[in-house]
This record gives C-alpha cells, sequence and structure tokens, in this order.
C-alpha cells in the first residue's frame, strides 16, 4: 500500500491528495472526521494501486486523470478558512531548484512536534533539547518575535494569531529557514508545523528534501484539558491568544485544518501519537522512548 501511495503522490502531489480527502470528508460530515481521512487514504491509494496495474507504469506520467491546469506540486489553492483581503496563500520562495528524490545522508535531519494549542509540544521539546541538544524552533515563537519586532508584517501576523488562524505559508517558511541556517545544527525539532497543507505545500516547495522529515510527534489531548490549561496559562503568559475566545477558534483551526496533516503523516507511517494528557514526566518518558528510538534508526542509515 505504501508504494501505491507514493505513485499517487508522484502523480498528484501530496497538497492535492489532503486536499481531496479532506473535501470528500467534508461532504460526508463524518461523526470521525480522523478515521473517515484514513478511509480516503486507502480509498486513494487502492485507486493508485489499480491505475498502476492497469498501466504498468509508475513514471509520473500525467497523461491520467490528473487536472491539466495543476500541477503535481502546486500548493492548494487556497486554505479551508483563509480572511478575505489577505495576501495570497503561495510562497513567496522560489522552490528548491530541480529537489533530489531522497535527502542526502548527512542532511539535517527534522521532526515536526503537532498537537493541540497547549498539548505540551513546547514543554516537551524543551526536555528534548535539555537532553539530546537538539535544536529547536517553535513556529509561533518565529511569528510573536516577527510581530513584536514592528516590521510591515507585524500587524497581519497579530490578526491572524488573534483570530486563532494560521498566518500564510511564505511569511512563517521564510522565518524558519532563516533560523534553520542560522542555527547551522543537525537535529531540528519544528514545533507547530506545518499546521495545514498551506504549510505543508511551502515546506515541500521550498525544503524539499535538503532537510530530511525523520518523523512526526503528534501529543494528543481533549479539549477540555487544553482548554484549563491555556486558562491557566493565560493568567500569567501575556499571550494575545491565551483567551477563552480565541482558544475556540483555536480549537477549531486545529480540528478543520492541522487534524488532517496529522492523519496524513500518520497514513504515510511517518506520525507517533504520544498520549499528552498524563504528567509531564510521563509523556517525557514516552517522548524520550520516541526520540531514542529514532536516534537508533538514525545510527544505522
Ligand atoms: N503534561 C502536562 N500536564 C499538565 N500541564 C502541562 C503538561 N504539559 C504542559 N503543561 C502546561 O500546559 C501549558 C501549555 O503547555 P505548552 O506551552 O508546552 O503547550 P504548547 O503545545 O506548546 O502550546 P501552544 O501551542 O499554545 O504554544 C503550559 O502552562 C504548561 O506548563
Ligand atoms: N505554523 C504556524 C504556527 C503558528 N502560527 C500562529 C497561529 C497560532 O495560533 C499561533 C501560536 O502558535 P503556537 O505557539 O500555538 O505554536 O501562531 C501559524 O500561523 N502558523
Amino acid at each position: 500500500m505504501a508504494a501505491a501511495i507514493e505513485a499517487y503522490l508522484e502523480k498528484h502531489g501530496v497538497n492535492e491528495m489532503v486536499q481531496k480527502a479532506l473535501n470528500a470528508v467534508v461532504k460526508q460530515r463524518a461523526a470521525n472526521p480522523a478515521a473517515a481521512l484514513a478511509a480516503e487514504f486507502t480509498k486513494m491509494a487502492k485507486a493508485a494501486k489499480q491505475e498502476e496495474g492497469a498501466s504498468g507504469d509508475t513514471s509520473g506520467d500525467t497523461s491520467g486523470d490528473k487536472p491539466a491546469d495543476k500541477p503535481a506540486d502546486k500548493p492548494a489553492d487556497k486554505p479551508a478558512d483563509k480572511p478575505a483581503d489577505k495576501p495570497a496563500d503561495k510562497p513567496a520562495d522560489k522552490p528548491a531548484d530541480k529537489p533530489a528524490d531522497k535527502p542526502a545522508a548527512d542532511a539535517p535531519v527534522v521532526f515536526f512536534v503537532l498537537g493541540g494549542p497547549g498539548a505540551g509540544k513546547g514543554t516537551q521539546c524543551k526536555k528534548i533539547v535539555e537532553e539530546f541538544g537538539y535544536s529547536h524552533l517553535s513556529a509561533g515563537d518565529l511569528l510573536r518575535a516577527e510581530r513584536e519586532a514592528g516590521t510591515d508584517q507585524g500587524s497581519m501576523i497579530e490578526e491572524y494569531i488573534k483570530s486563532g488562524k494560521i498566518v500564510p505559508v511564505e511569511v512563517t517558511i521564510k522565518l524558519l529557514l532563516s533560523a534553520i541556517e542560522k542555527d547551522g545544527g543537525k537535529r531540528f525539532l519544528i514545533d507547530g508545523f506545518p499546521r495545514n497543507t498551506n504549510n505543508m505545500s511551502g515546506w515541500q516547495l521550498t525544503v524539499g528534501t535538503k532537510l530530511a522529515l525523520a518523523g512526526v510527534l503528534c501529543y494528543e489531548v481533549s479539549e477540555d484539558e487544553l482548554e484549563a490549561r491555556l486558562l491557566k496559562r493565560g493568567e500569567t503568559s501575556g499571550r494575545a491568544d491565551d483567551n477563552i475566545e480565541t482558544i475556540k477558534k483555536r480549537f477549531n483551526t486545529f480540528k478543520m485544518e492541522t487534524l488532517p496533516v496529522v492523519e496524513y503523516y500518520a497514513h504515510q507511517g511517518l506520525c507517533t501519537k504520544i498520549d499528552g494528557s498524563k504528567s509531564v514526566d510521563e509523556v517525557w518518558a514516552a517522548t524520550k522512548d520516541f526520540i531514542d528510538s529514532k536516534e537508533a534508526e538514525l545510527k544505522q542509515k
């Protein structure tokens, strides 16, 4: 099935695949969107497998049913929830020149860290940094710093953050790439990214295989628990989004835009889900196991 998914991706691109699955799930008004998405991915993989069998060709020939006006790696036309009068959601940076199929053996390694707002991403990343010396880049922190720097983009970022929406990827990816370059490390935790398919396609187009994605961590916590944590954090954090109104909007964005991304990586066998509702130490034990096993895998390569 993995080969069939790869064939589908080669032909249609990651963004189209996720977007198509998402549209199908929205149409179904599925009670369990995550399960419905997984079922959609499986359906697509089966169709790709049949197509592959029929044509006997997995070379990426686009003469099949791929829409003529949509290149395989083109980002989504628009995210699910884009506010009006905002910049177009296409990455500003030009795509990597002729990307290699696979990352080089010595390419820096990246882990994406996802989970609902307040799931403990930052808390656990801090511990990984202490124990393993990884470089930690939080997309949210970078955006907040950019906002504070008082650039032209500052007020636009503020508006997105306060309304619980995801900033267009061309802004976020620039900040991430410049931080990665400045850091120069070999292991990166990218916290809070990719948060939607626009983020994913921006990464794919600008980073491609220059960095090696080794895995995706996703912390799962109920909304009730997240809400309690964020309201508590809001007593001292000073964050513009730690208030009940924005928290609810962030939950909605997480469900509608980020969960499909998590399910996509889960379907690719890249995502490890961790119960983030346990104590910090218990969550850390599971996180440490994950990193230990990834480090062992990476050593063998
Ligand atoms: N396992 C846990 N149990 C209880 N509280 C926790 C746990 N992990 C983190 N917290 C607390 O919950 C709050 C949110 O944690 P943290 O900032 O790490 O989450 P986050 O996922 O990075 O949030 P955001 O996405 O909003 O930046 C913090 O006040 C933190 O101390
Ligand atoms: N990829 C990202 C990450 C973050 N943001 C914005 C919107 C989030 O609500 C806010 C806070 O992020 P967090 O600290 O929770 O990771 O920052 C974004 O637009 N895109």
